[in-house]
């Protein structure tokens, strides 16, 4: 059910009548990632976006695949979702801070939940606000994620493959629950999830996937769809030459581009993600630089680069080393030139265009730094949306039931310890945020670690 840095051919799987596609098995490389390249045997079509740019998959799906006719294929891309309004921010961060993927609580303590989120989203707001303020009013993230799915839709199409592609958020709308209800009006019958994150984290692809899960499980139409989800996708040869296209580019900005330092800056995560948790997150971020860096140096690209994490919250420790103290130790040691490559995110968002744009470049320059550059997020660009389509086409003879068939319901005595833990939750925490409001101490310990 799950592909990551796999691929399964449709012989593989003799019990389900699957498409077929005209191609020797993609083999795997030792270290686990796809031989994209071993599909230039492929019957080649071209498509809009190749008739203008060379790209790395040339994957097509093929019309003799057995049962292709009869199924109706959908996509669903996932993505975070962001405030369209500066009214949508505090919410936006309620429906955020809400998750357990993100605020993990004790098993104890996890009634409190909607009451922590409540707090810290209302306490942040102001802070976020400004940041939203600065990119113009509100994110960006639902126009571009809507044109990236109309890209792979039509990407897909030149491949002869015929998908509705929807688009799940995790924290705004559309929400994934929206696009769950579509997939089923429209009766789709074969499902690929591609969580637009190239990285797998807990805190995003984890947590999208598990509210899929849960739909999926009370829906008895759903539980039987067959569904293939893409949890990472970094290593992909089109995504890492995407991102080495768009670095070689950007270096020729500078006046000198091979004293520039590649800065490459993932958003973080809580250490305790991947040390308690077994979060792959970290390790996935080291070997997609490592291959990216690898691309470049193949191109005779060889300049010095560093990985950092942005974007902490709260008074945990994250992933380090942390990008401001990073950019102010390179400019101390005599760095003058810099690009900045957001790594562990597609679109533009406030991270790249208020974070990096405005406070990293100012600490940066600050900092001694002179020259200053950045990558832009990967976007529409024609080899990165072909290459998602292959991903998508690659994965779907693995679609299989989320939901085991024998698997119960609900019963009643769930329900009814549901409504005495509803009870109890709106008590206690109804108690707690009296407390934690109303202590003016309280309120200032908890604002000078979240802003
Ligand atoms: C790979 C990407 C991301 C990871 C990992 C991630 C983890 C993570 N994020 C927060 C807290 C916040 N994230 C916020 C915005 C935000 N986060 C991501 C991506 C990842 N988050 C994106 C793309 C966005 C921006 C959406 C947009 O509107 O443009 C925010 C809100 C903005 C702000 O106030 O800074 C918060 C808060 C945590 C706690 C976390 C891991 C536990
Ligand atoms: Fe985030």
């Amino acid at each position: 059910m799950t592909i990551s840095s796999r691929y399964r051919s449709c012989s593989d799987r003799k019990s389900l009548s699957l498409p077929r596609f005209h191609s020797k098995e993609t083999p795997l490389k030792p270290n686990g990632s796809l031989a994209i390249t071993q599909h230039r045997g492929l019957s080649l079509k071209t498509n809009v976006f190749e008739q203008t740019h060379p790209v790395a998959g040339d994957l097509s799906y093929d019309d003799t695949c057995a049962n292709v006719a009869e199924d109706k294929i959908g996509v669903l891309l996932l993505n975070l979702g962001g405030p369209e309004t500066l009214n949508d921010v505090q919410p936006f961060l309620y429906n955020l801070f809400a998750d357990p993927d993100i605020i993990r609580l004790p098993r104890p303590f996890q009634f409190l939940q909607g009451t922590i989120a409540k707090f810290i989203s209302v306490v942040r707001a102001p802070k976020s606000k400004e940041g939203y303020a600065a990119i113009g009013g509100g994110s960006p993230l639902r126009k571009i994620t809507d044109e990236q799915a109309d890209a792979i839709q039509m990407a897909l199409q030149a491949k002869n493959v015929s998908a509705n592609v929807y688009v799940g958020m995790r924290y705004w709308f559309p929400f994934t629950e929206e696009a769950v209800q579509q997939i089923k009006k429209d009766k789709i019958t074969r499902l690929v999830v591609l969580p637009l994150y190239p990285q797998y984290s807990i805190s995003t692809t984890g947590s999208s996937v598990r509210v899929l899960q849960d739909l999926f499980r009370k829906d008895p139409y759903l539980a039987r769809v067959p569904v293939a989800i893409i949890e990472s996708w970094y290593q992909r040869r089109g995504y890492v030459n995407s991102m080495a296209d768009l670095i070689e580019k950007e270096l020729q900005n500078f006046s000198d581009p091979k004293e520039v330092m590649v800065f490459f800056s993932a958003h973080g995560v809580p250490v305790s993600y991947v040390e308690n948790s077994g979060d792959p997150y970290q390790k996935q971020m080291e070997e997609c630089i490592d291959l990216i860096m690898e691309e470049l140096k193949s191109r005779g690209v060889q300049n010095n680069h560093i990985l950092a994490y942005q974007s902490r919250v709260g008074p945990v420790q994250w992933l380090k080393p942390y990008t401001d103290e990073v950019l102010v130790d390179l400019g101390k040691n005599g760095v003058k030139s810099l690009l900045a490559v957001p790594v562990s995110f597609v679109s533009e968002h406030i991270e790249t265009l208020e974070e990096i744009d405005m406070e990293y470049r100012e600490l940066a320059l600050e900092s001694g730094i002179e020259n200053w550059g950045r990558v832009p997020a990967l976007g529409l660009t024609p080899s990165f949306i072909t290459d998602l389509a292959d991903a998508v086409i690659e994965s779907l003879p693995s679609a299989e039931a989320m939901v085991n068939p024998s698997a119960g319901g609900v019963s009643e005595d769930s329900e009814s310890s549901d409504a005495f833990s509803y009870i109890m939750k709106m008590f206690f925490g109804s108690v707690l945020a009296f407390l934690l409001l109303l202590s003016p101490k309280m309120f200032h310990a908890f604002r000078n670690h979240l802003i």
